[in-house]
């Protein structure tokens, strides 16, 4: 099986990018931008990453972006991570990127922009891998300073795919980012939002509601409320899983104890992503081998995880039937 989905062309509809940042190139930044880090050594850091809850997670994953401050900072940060999983088999990436946690740090906007778009574009032409852009939002600051910077983003809506929301969930409902969304939408924007990871089944509900988004990141806690699994089921909403981060995030105690064989058999469109590749044990292939280890699936079920992925990935038409068609290619 481990070999059959080493092959398999994978999507990934959730991944921080800032979460792909890892030790080895954090340490070359870090050299190259005269910064200090707070870890000795790669093993070290490595070491350090041990964590007790989401919030213990992003404590270290804002302290590790800190080495980003150049247009190149982020074309490196997004070419290795572009190289890697093209390596293991990955042909589209939806990836998620937080300006405001560079902002915070005096990074400007197109700095950040820049890099990552050069990146994408290199990808897409010379890697045969498609890339959407998330521009994501940070639940646990201010509302209003979200809203600035969508409207300090406008050179740049052309390029987005979608706007998502993430960081500290708890305490942060989604309808305090009521504003955003709706501005959002008005500029014609997709809208997507991490829900149901710590934060209750409600809040999924409230995100389908009063954010209109089109996915649900996480909503792993969807099972807690028939309501939101009737309707998370009646109206295909997909949820891009990330079962090596919700195991290392302690949302669940070991991967076998996950809820996806309960989320697949309510009839749920469900995807599998790695979240913080960096941060949480390994990319998309290492996690969907872990799946295929924890729970026996076979070959067509890792198919249809991925056809999935594919039908909502943000890309065009004809990149999508294009990797349609060669996911059943290698299906059979
Ligand atoms: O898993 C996550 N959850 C919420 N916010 C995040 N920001 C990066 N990764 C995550
Ligand atoms: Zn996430």
């Amino acid at each position: 099986m481990h070999d059959f989905l080493r092959k398999l062309p994978k999507v990934e509809l959730h991944l921080h990018i800032e979460g792909s940042l890892e030790p080895e190139l954090m340490f070359q930044l870090a050299k190259r931008n005269n910064i200090e880090l707070p870890y000795a050594t790669i093993s070290e850091a490595k070491a350090a990453y041990q964590f007790d809850d989401l919030q213990g997670f992003l404590n270290l994953y804002y302290l590790g972006m800190n080495v980003l401050r150049t247009e190149q900072d982020f074309y490196d940060l997004a070419m290795d991570y572009f190289k890697r999983a093209r390596a293991e088999g990955v042909v589209h990436i939806d990836m998620h990127f937080d300006p405001q946690a560079h902002l915070q740090r005096d990074v400007p906007l197109n700095v950040v922009m820049a890099g990552l778009l050069r990146a994408k574009q290199e990808a897409e032409a010379s890697l045969d891998l498609s890339v959407g852009m998330i521009m994501a939002f940070l639940r646990d600051r201010p509302a209003d300073e979200a809203l600035q910077v969508l409207e300090q983003a406008a050179p740049y809506w052309q390029y987005l795919d979608a706007i998502g929301l993430d960081s500290a969930e708890r305490n942060n409902p989604p309808r305090k980012f009521q504003a955003l969304f709706a501005r959002a939408k008005e500029l014609g924007l997709v809208r997507v939002a991490h829900a149901g990871e710590e934060g209750p089944a409600d809040y999924i509900a409230e995100a389908l509601d009063v954010l209109d988004v089109q996915r649900i990141d996480h909503g792993v806690r969807c099972l807690e409320s028939s309501d939101v699994v009737q309707r998370l089921r009646e109206q295909q909403v997909v949820l891009t899983v990330c079962p090596l981060s919700n195991v290392s995030l302690k949302v669940v105690e070991q991967l076998r104890d996950h809820p996806l064989p309960k989320l697949l058999a309510e009839g749920l469109k469900v995807t599998i992503s790695s979240d913080d590749p960096a941060y949480f044990g390994g990319g998309l292939l290492t996690n969907h081998m872990a799946c295929a280890d924890a729970f026996g699936w076979d070959a067509d079920l890792f198919c249809t995880l991925n056809r999935n992925a594919i039908e909502e990935a943000f890309t065009n038409e004809k990149r999508r039937a294009e990797l349609l068609l060669r996911l059943e290619t290698y299906r059979v």
